[in-house]
């Protein structure tokens, strides 16, 4: 029974985009459809193997191109699995992508045609065909299945299905090329077209050719387009760089080339191959709960998932590839997976190849490094938080700018501590939102002074990296914002003598500030700023805590010291004011001051800002006047 279906509203908006905005790279949907019809056969494969059934052993997997120049029509056959007619509607005029939404505000934002690359990584997939369709039919058999399906659309904002006869199973994807696409009925057009994106499918991807002997005599032949080489299995001196790089845009859907490949083949407890890609660009959906990730998993050749993430933990979760076990059950499952040795003895070795590899490429091209970092170093870094076994190895992964590299330098852990001073004992370091800002901290100007080097951090999570990691060999990692400094022990002997010397003076601050610090003490952390203020060593540090409130999280209020500076002249002024007349109002009035710009100097806002507005503005006439 023919049935007329609307698309949902996002796959209408979607093929509106797709016809109307996208005009380069439409070669991409052959790719698409030959794509679609191998992950179709994969599926059927993997029945044949498990479900014996269906009577599939033996089937010869195929895939096969037929261009039609009289009908304008080119048709992409597969023996895959199929499509019931529930299926077709629900796979076929809705869309299951999160990256849909984002696809569509990119091509809204001109991004797509500022880089047109980046359709790849969208997954537009069997809608791509509507760049070059004016109608798209669909005939498809579903393994197991008496009938079959036939589903129509013109892009009009519905689609058609009906019953269909159909002898196999399988699908046939009919595209009614639209008058100038007609290239794509062209045999050379459809041979580069293969060879370019396709050459890696394991099946057969198949046309009739017309052939002419010497005599002149002419003949069809089925002719195969494709070389199907499983390039994992293949050894590493066989391999060009161009195979590895086209490999990689074929599984990975992207059109840029990887970063760097790791490909090795592990021998003894657990046999199996790996042939692993670092991207040289994050998909836009990393950060997001649902991203799948993971190497495809083969068993001997033969695909059992698209991502296996079993085998790679989530801190790596950028990488792409293939892993081909040899000890694997064909018929392993999600449940079996989960809790296998073999899967975990797998999982441990990549994850140590993968962290050498990132390694030896910083130690021998920081450029392609830099890049590496800029792109995947903030999730690199969660595996601090969640590897215990290899924190530190992760963490003497990362690189950073410190208040003495330069501005296109970067150094590492190992790096800052052949850099440390003789009597330095800690590893020191400041979070903040960028470079900029944190380079002219006040929090640094001791340490500037005094030549001790403090690391920038600037993603939000890295203060609980920090406190996570704690100490980097042997060497604790302190916060240049939380608890005590003291840079070296005469200069802690100083400050505790110069604290008992003005007790009296900073009693009476706390005294003032009653309720909103905790503490007031001198100062190792200035040199030209009058006062900061600064939390408990365990606390959450101002960046960590603006992130958590930025999210809606309440976060407890902290306890905070007012640290003075007892060199500035406006507290040296103050002190002699107060030791004439304890009782001043200026006193009470600057220790305001003080306290509010602290606040400042943190990044929050002072505790009434018109009232300190209205208070800085009397005094500047004051001292304007006199
Ligand atoms: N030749 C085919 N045989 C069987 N099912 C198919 C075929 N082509 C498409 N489908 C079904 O239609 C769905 C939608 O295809 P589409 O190309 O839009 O997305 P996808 O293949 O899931 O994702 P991507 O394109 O990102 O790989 C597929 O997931 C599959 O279920």
């Amino acid at each position: 029974m023919a049935e007329t279906v609307q698309f949902q509203a996002e796959v209408k908006e979607l093929l509106n985009l797709v016809i109307n905005s996208l005009y380069t790279h439409k070669e991409i949907f052959l790719r698409e459809l030959i794509s679609n019809a191998s992950d179709a056969i994969d599926k059927a494969k993997y029945l044949s193997i498990t479900d014996k059934s269906n009577n599939l052993a033996g089937t010869e997997w195929k895939i096969k191109i037929k261009p039609d120049k009289d009908e304008g029509t080119i048709t992409i056959s597969d023996n895959g699995i199929g499509l019931s007619r529930d299926e077709a509607v629900k796979s076929l005029g809705t869309i299951a992508h999160s990256g849909t939404k984002e696809f569509i505000n990119a091509v809204k934002s001109g991004q797509i045609k500022e880089q047109p690359e980046l359709i790849g990584q969208f997954g537009v997939g069997f809608y791509s065909a509507f760049m070059v369709a004016d109608k798209i039919t669909v005939i498809s058999k579903k393994v197991g299945e008496e009938k079959g399906v036939k589903w129509e659309s013109a892009a009009d904002g519905t689609f058609t299905v009906d019953d269909a006869d159909k002898e196999n199973f399988g699908t046939d994807v009919t595209v009614t090329l639209k008058k100038d696409e007609r290239e794509f009925l062209d045999e050379w057009r459809i041979k580069e077209i293969v060879k370019k994106y396709s050459d890696y499918i394991e099946y057969p991807i198949t046309m009739d050719v017309e052939k002419e002997d010497k005599d002149g005599n002419k003949s069809v032949e089925e002719e195969t387009l494709n070389s199907m080489k499983a390039l994992w299995l293949k050894d590493k001196s066989e391999i060009t760089e161009n195979e590895y790089n086209e490999f990689y845009k074929h599984i990975s859907h992207d059109f840029t080339d990887p970063l760097e490949t790791i490909h090795f083949k592990a021998e003894g407890t657990q046999e199996f191959s790996a042939l692993l890609y670092i991207p040289s660009h994050a998909p836009f959906d990393i950060f997001y709960k649902d991203f799948k990730f993971g190497p495809a998993l083969y068993v001997k050749k033969v695909q059992i998932m698209d991502h296996c993430e079993e085998l790679m933990p989530p801190y790596l979760r950028f990488i792409k590839g293939v892993v081909d076990s040899s000890d694997l059950p064909l018929n392993v499952s999600r449940e079996i997976l989960q809790n296998n040795r073999k899967v975990e003895v797998i999982k441990k070795n990549i994850t140590k190849k993968v962290l050498e590899t990132l390694k030896k490429v910083k130690e021998n091209d920081s450029e392609k490094y830099d890049k590496f970092i800029g792109e995947f170093g903030k999730i690199l870094k969660e595996g601090i938080h969640y590897d215990f076994s290899r924190k530190e190895e992760i963490a003497g992964l990362l690189t950073f700018h410190t208040t003495k590299t330069a501005a296109n330098e970067k150094i590492d852990f190992d790096k800052y501590l052949e850099n440390m001073k003789e009597e330095q004992k800690e590893i020191y370091y400041i979070c903040g939102d960028s470079v900029d800002e944190v380079k002219n901290s006040p929090y640094l100007e001791r340490f500037k002074d005094k030549d001790v080097e403090v690391i920038f951090f600037t993603d939000e999570i890295d203060d609980m990296i920090m406190s996570t990691l704690g100490e980097y060999k042997g060497k604790t990692l302190k916060s240049v914002l939380k608890g005590d400094i003291s840079l070296d022990e005469e200069e802690k002997k100083e400050t505790e003598n110069r604290e008992k010397e003005l007790k009296g003076f900073l009693d009476s601050i706390k005294d003032h500030l009653k309720g909103k610090v905790k503490d007031v003490k001198i100062s190792n952390r200035l040199k030209d700023s009058p006062a900061c203020l600064v939390v408990d060593e365990d606390a959450m540090d101002p960046a960590m805590k603006k992130l958590l409130e930025s999210m809606g999280q309440e976060v407890p209020s902290q306890e905070k010291t007012l640290e003075i500076n007892a060199e500035h002249p406006v507290v040296k002024q103050l002190k002699e004011i107060y030791e004439t007349d304890p009782n001043s109002g200026t006193v009470s009035d600057y220790t305001d001051l003080l306290y509010n710009l602290s606040l400042v100097v943190e990044g929050e806002k002072p505790e009434n800002p018109s009232d300190f507005v209205k208070k800085l503005s009397e005094m500047m006439s004051k001292s304007l006047k006199s």
